[in-house]
């Protein structure tokens, strides 16, 4: 299985005061999954995605994506920035020919063409709205056919049609091309069905990852009696009354005489792990390296 991004040791340290924004992480992306980055303001996502777009070095560590170093990859990539940073001064049809000029024997103009159909293509920049820039932004990222499109908070501008819209072409795009995406976004509700892969940062440091249906499958919700949870580890838990509700990694069979199991749903098992930041990580095969930095089999 090939990675579409990959950290060994990753770090990034803005200053020498403080703490760095992402501290010591290793992991994989495997090509070809559309992963969800979550986690609270100030985790360290931004930071992650600029540096696998190669906007920024690692203070310690590496960052691998497509199997080269992002400098290399730069053609390959396609990255959104929270900001959407675009040329205020062009209209929407020049900055479409700018994206074709600057991706010779790769843009995609229909795609494009697409995605910014809602907008006036005489209309500058500057004169857009938060939503309608989004869309630029995104038809120069799709347009270029990048093999990895990192996106930051991407939908955080849209409309609830424009949404939906979009994560459809992207998800198509996805599916058509074997695009890898990886997007952060704080909108759980919109990562859930769109996404099949995870990484969930906080405070810096990977706390869990791999493919979605996996990380739901190791934890188990139940609800019933205060009582024992050993010899599951807690991920979360809480008492009203003498009811127990608890997430829980189950190490082995669970008691379903004493309590009401069942499988979290994403945003369960994504609340429980941001209340909880002291939760020991969790990366499943699909995402974790082995102990010398090589792909787990
Ligand atoms: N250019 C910078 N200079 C100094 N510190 C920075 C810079 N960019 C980010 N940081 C710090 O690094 C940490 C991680 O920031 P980052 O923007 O990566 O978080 P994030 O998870 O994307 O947050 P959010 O959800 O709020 O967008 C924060 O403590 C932030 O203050």
């Amino acid at each position: 299985m090939t990675s579409a991004l990959e950290a060994h040791g990753l770090t990034k340290r803005y200053g020498w005061r403080g703490s760095p924004a992402l501290a010591d992480c290793a992991f994989r992306v495997p090509a070809g999954r559309v992963c969800a980055l979550v986690g609270p303001n100030g985790a360290g996502k931004s930071t992650l995605l600029t540096l696998a777009a190669g906007l920024t070095r690692p203070t310690a560590g590496t960052v691998r994506v497509l199997g080269t170093d992002p400098a290399t990859a730069r053609d390959r990539i396609a990255h959104v920035a929270q900001d959407k940073p675009l040329y205020p001064q062009l209209t929407v049809a020049e900055t479409l020919r700018m994206g074709a000029e600057l991706n010779p024997g790769r843009w995609d103009a229909a795609t494009a063409d697409r995605i910014v159909a809602p907008l006036d293509r005489g209309a500058r920049v500057r004169t857009l709205s938060g939503g309608q820039r989004t869309r630029v932004a995104l038809a120069l990222a799709l347009g270029k056919r990048p093999e990895l499109l990192l996106l930051d908070e991407p939908m955080a501008d849209l409309d609830p049609l424009a949404r939906h819209q979009l994560m459809g072409t992207l998800m198509a795009d996805a599916a058509e091309r074997g695009t890898t995406i990886v997007m952060s976004s704080h909108v759980l509700g919109e990562l859930e069905g769109a996404c099949d892969h995870l990484l969930l940062v906080a405070g810096g440091r990977v706390r869990l990852g791999g493919d979605i249906d996996d990380v739901l499958a190791a934890h188990t919700l139940l609800t019933g009696p205060v009582g024992d949870l050993a010899p599951h580890t807690v991920v979360e838990s809480r008492v009203t009354g003498r009811q127990l509700t608890a997430l829980v990694r189950h190490d082995g069979p669970v008691d379903t005489m004493a309590w009401h199991a069942r499988t979290p749903t994403l945003e369960d098992l994504l609340l429980a792990h941001l209340r909880s930041p002291e939760a020991p990580p969790l990366l499943t095969p699909s995402t974790s390296l082995g102990t010398d930095g090589t792909v787990a089999a």
